[in-house]
């Protein structure tokens, strides 16, 4: 019997977008990509222009401009549709308009028949992945916010660098809000199984300062990188590209991700970065780690912060 192909929808083909699905072909992940975008004639010069590369790609993989339609027997919907921030902006003051646009485009989607998973990555992410369950009626467990799957990325690659050892061999995670309330988790955090403690002991210089102005840099990289070129797009289309498959690939896989915390951290009814097993079927289960006083107060203050940025917006809606 031949397996049903894999499809993947993305709503939004902006810079996120676009770089997610050309990632996708180049990681020869999905049979199927469709690209749905408000903006058609972008959609649609963005499916020619990825159609060129075929020849090129690692496996093959049928790419079309497509309706809402498409997304009924689509295993994955990935939204990156909505505002970015302009320079200054935060995350969150996204949320009135983003909420707004994605009430339009979870309708559709839903009205069409889909059934599978949803990754949500616009901002602000956490809320707006709150808002795809609520708006969706789907498990939980099928909707996926990209959450600090970036952020985590840029503690690793900072701490790898810093420490002069390869980034793949860093284990740390950021958990919280994507946003200026995350926190790192540094009771947790080693490198091959050793503790950073460790590592700065052999180092000839280090101050303790060097660590927070690492955190600060992976906290407001995304204000760093806006400044410079107005937006952030490679380094989520990579996180998305790996929590697509842990999903296709049901591979159980740990990432930081937003997902419903319904007890786990004591907190309940919220959507927030925290490490989660990934798989075929969504979030299997969540990872609680041992947080220490500091780290508990700090992501408590993050749920509050989300959610009394959303209780105003949703009650509106
Ligand atoms: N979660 C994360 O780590 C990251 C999230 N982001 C977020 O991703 C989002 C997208 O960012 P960019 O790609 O830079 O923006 P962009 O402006 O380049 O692309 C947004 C796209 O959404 C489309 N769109 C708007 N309304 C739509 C609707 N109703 N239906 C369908 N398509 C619609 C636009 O036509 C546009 O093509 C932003 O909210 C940004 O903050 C960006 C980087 C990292
Ligand atoms: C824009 C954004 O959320 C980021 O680069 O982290």
């Amino acid at each position: 019997m031949l397996n049903r192909v894999n499809r993947v929808a993305v709503i939004g083909t902006g810079f996120v977008g676009s770089s997610y699905s050309f990632a996708l072909l180049n990681q020869g992940i999905t049979e199927e990509l469709v690209l749905i975008d408000l903006n058609k004639e972008k959609a649609e010069g963005d499916a020619m222009d990825l159609n060129h590369g075929l020849p090129f790609a690692p496996s093959r993989t049928k790419i079309w401009f497509g309706s809402y339609e498409d997304c009924r027997e689509a295993d994955i919907v990935v939204i990156t549709a909505g505002a970015n921030q302009k320079p200054g902006e935060t995350r969150l003051d996204l949320v009135e308009k983003n909420t707004k646009i994605f009430k339009g485009i979870v309708k559709e989607i839903m009205e069409n028949g889909f059934d599978g998973i949803f990754i949500v990555a616009t901002n602000p992410v956490d809320i707006l992945t709150y808002a795809v369950w609520k708006f969706s009626g789907l498990p939980k467990e099928r909707v996926i916010g990209s959450g600090t799957i970036l952020d985590t990325a840029r503690f690793r690659y900072l701490l790898g660098e810093y420490f002069d050892v390869d980034t793949r061999n860093v284990h740390a995670y950021i958990i919280g809000e994507h946003g200026d309330t995350e926190l790192p988790v540094w009771s947790h955090a080693n490198i091959a199984g050793t503790s950073i403690d460790k590592w700065t002991k052999n180092m000839d210089s280090f101050s303790p300062l060097d660590l927070d102005q690492l955190f600060l840099n992976v906290r407001d990289a995304a204000y760093h990188i806006i400044e410079r070129k107005g937006a952030t797009f490679y380094g989520i289309a990579m996180g998305l590209i790996r929590l697509t498959k842990a999903i296709l690939q049901n591979e159980n896989s740990v990432l930081t991700v937003s997902t419903y915390l319904n007890g786990e951290y004591g907190q309940e009814d919220i959507f927030i970065g925290v490490p989660a097993v990934v798989n075929r079927n969504g979030i299997k289960e969540v990872v609680e780690l041992d947080l220490n006083e500091d780290e508990l107060m700090k992501f408590k203050k993050s749920v509050q912060v989300l959610k009394s940025t959303m209780e105003p917006v949703f009650k509106n809606l």
